[in-house]
């Protein structure tokens, strides 16, 4: 017999998700004798990304698999830097499988390269504490963004904590951009200046400025728990993380709703993507194929899924009566699919990797120093316009 074949995959997810990736690469070792895979922390998404670009600049991969995020692969693809998957053995009945909106994802201009495949797939929710709301007199938090600063002052007002926190990292804010009929990017430039995303950005910032809302920060999943802010808006996987931090309070203070809109329903797509980089040897490649294969089956997804509350990529795994019944087991697990249906790709332009640092300086400047909002967004605007190419 043959020695297996060894490769890394290098994650970004940690806490709690990044323990299930290792119990679920131990799984894979243990299933099999032809494969080892070894996993490597990279400390967060972007953490991938850069270690990646440096591989690439030392002349030598930073890794077999590499766990990009969804909007994060097009900047290594765009560099020449993947291997496009569609060229391996049953690509194609895999890829098939996959729901449209990843396939969109992972294919944005539909030519049938593909440099990176769904695993770990999310979409943002609301996650609220209905004993803080209760106070002030509601059942819910509103359906509609347009409602919120009026819900969001009663709830200051009968509780006295903040009623929420609004990241500046850009993918809730994609979300309620898209879902005002706007863009993040369009004509070659970010669209951040156009009257829909404008709305968007000066409602979430007469709330900060009134404190009836706080900008996220590294606590805000802390205080969320402990009562000290009513609303988060986190992935769909943050709920094992404030499950763990809530202990035997997550039953009574932790519900989950959709995702806030403007005038139609939207969220953006989120997770992670794996991908396979150029200049690795042949026999990595394939054991690299074979491990993404175990990964996207029904049964390892079911197994995911069950630890991470990511949503099924494939509609196999979404009709497994076992999915369906772990469904039912507690309230808001199946919160991410019934937004599946409005869920739209994130931002897929090379450039737009380098932007979402700008727009978080630009979005902490605004609300945490003050700066006006149109001038600071036409700023922004401009200065990274030569990030994107012109259509
Ligand atoms: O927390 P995840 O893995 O669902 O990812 C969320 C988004 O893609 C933003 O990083």
């Amino acid at each position: 017999q043959s020695k297996p074949v060894e490769i890394t995959l290098m994650y970004g997810l940690g806490g709690r998700l990044g323990e299930i990736i290792r119990a679920t690469i131990d799984r894979y070792n243990k299933s099999q004798t032809e494969v080892v895979v070894r996993g490597e922390f990279a400390d967060s998404y972007e953490g991938v990304l850069q270690k990646a670009l440096a591989g690439i600049a030392a002349g030598q991969p930073a890794a077999d698999l590499l766990q990009l995020e969804v909007a994060l692969w097009p900047r290594l693809a765009a560099a020449g830097q993947l291997t496009d998957l569609a060229t391996l053995p049953g690509f194609k009945a895999m890829y098939d499988g996959f729901w449209p909106v990843f396939r969109r994802q992972t294919d944005p201009d539909g030519d049938g390269k593909v440099y990176a495949v769904p695993w770990n797939n999310s979409n943002p929710v609301t996650y609220y504490n209905p004993q803080l709301l209760k106070k002030a007199g509601f059942e819910a938090p509103p359906k509609r963004w347009t409602e919120y600063r009026e819900f969001a002052r009663k709830v200051k007002e009968a509780t006295g904590v903040p009623a929420l926190a609004i990241p500046s990292f850009p993918w809730v804010l994609e979300g309620a951009v898209f879902s005002n009929d706007g863009e993040m990017v369009r004509g070659g430039r970010l669209a951040l200046n156009e009257p829909a995303a404008l709305e968007v950005i000066n409602t979430w910032t007469q709330m900060i400025r009134d404190g009836s809302a706080v900008v996220e920060n590294a606590n805000t999943t802390q205080d969320f728990v402990a009562g000290k802010v009513a609303i988060t808006f986190q992935s769909v996987a943050s709920r094992p993380g404030i499950k763990a931090l809530a202990g035997d309070k997550f039953k009574s203070n932790v519900r989950v709703a959709n995702l806030p809109y403007f005038k139609k329903p939207v969220v953006p797509v989120g997770g992670a993507t794996l991908a396979i980089p150029k200049g690795i040897p042949q026999d990595h490649v394939l054991a690299a194929w074979k491990f993404i294969q175990w990964l996207n089956t029904p049964e390892q997804q079911l197994a995911w899924i069950k630890e991470t509350n990511y949503v099924p990529v494939t509609r196999a795994t979404n009709d497994l009566r076992a999915f369906q019944s772990y469904l039912l087991t507690e309230q808001g697990l199946g919160q991410g699919m019934l937004q599946l249906p409005t869920a739209r790709p994130r931002p897929a332009d090379p450039g737009y990797v380098q932007a979402i640092q700008e727009i978080r300086k630009t979005l902490e400047d605004i609300w945490l120093n003050n700066r006006p909002v149109e001038p600071a967004i036409n700023d922004l605007v401009n200065r990274t316009q030569a990030l994107f190419k012109q259509p």
